[in-house]
């Protein structure tokens, strides 16, 4: 196997077997870097920074999409000089009669959300972008998760946690909001922030992209 600038790094032989990619994962999220790692993926990590603000009339999904890109294509800026670099980053938001709840501001903004979630079923998006220099390529994953109604003072017991910050919607599946979900369709990894079967799909579609687009070598 062709061994490339800071080989070592980065390989998913594992999924991809003709091509070494040097993977990196655009985010500060440490769930995505878990849910990566679970895939059996070897990748560094790139710090991005973008505004995720919704512009006025903008269809969920595309926002959700945008952001993801934004984040994909400023990871991509960082390493565009190393060959076979490939770029993974992710966006996940909840969504409720049309409104995107980001993550809670403080804490009278989480128990807003959660308040609102109480005993409804919300959808939760979460778009993951892939991209090199020789190809670009995303997956989406809609899932719908019920909440059970909240009994008396149980938003400010879950508040106090604080596990609501930094969360889309301002609650953890993988936390003690698993207590709140009588009921999900879809991808127990995609509301945790990154679809793994979408994910692992997505890196072959990618593959197949980059060798018909650039042959079998990274450029
Ligand atoms: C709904 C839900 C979200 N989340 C998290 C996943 C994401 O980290 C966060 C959504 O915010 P994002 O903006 O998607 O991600 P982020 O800012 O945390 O990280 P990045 O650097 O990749 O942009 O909410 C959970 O951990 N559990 C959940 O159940």
């Amino acid at each position: 196997m062709a061994k490339w600038p800071g080989g070592g790094k980065g390989r998913i032989d594992t999924l991809v077997h003709a091509i070494e990619f040097m993977i990196y994962l655009a985010s500060q999220s440490p769930r995505r870097r878990q849910l990566l790692e679970q895939l059996g993926i070897v990748f560094d990590v790139l710090d991005v920074d973008i505004d995720e603000v919704r512009a006025e009339g903008e269809p969920e999904l595309e926002y959700v999409n945008r952001v993801a890109r934004e984040k994909a294509g400023a990871g991509f800026i960082q390493v565009a000089a190393v060959a076979g670099a490939l770029v993974i980053a992710a966006d996940t938001e909840v969504v409720l009669d049309g409104e995107v709840f980001g993550k809670p501001r403080d804490a009278a903004d989480a128990a807003a959300m959660l308040a609102r979630l109480g005993g409804r079923t919300h959808r939760v998006v979460s778009v993951v972008w892939c991209v090199g220099a020789a190809a670009e390529e995303r997956a989406v994953s809609i899932s719908e998760v019920s909440f059970a109604p909240f009994g008396p003072g149980q938003i400010e017991a879950y508040v106090a946690t604080g596990e609501p910050f930094g969360k889309a919607g301002a609650y953890a599946i993988q936390g003690r909001a698993a207590a709140f979900v009588s009921h999900l369709s879809g991808s127990y990894s995609g509301v945790m922030g990154l679809p793994l079967h979408e994910t692992s799909q997505l890196l072959h579609r990618f593959q197949r992209k980059w060798t018909s687009n650039a042959g079998s070598s990274p450029p």
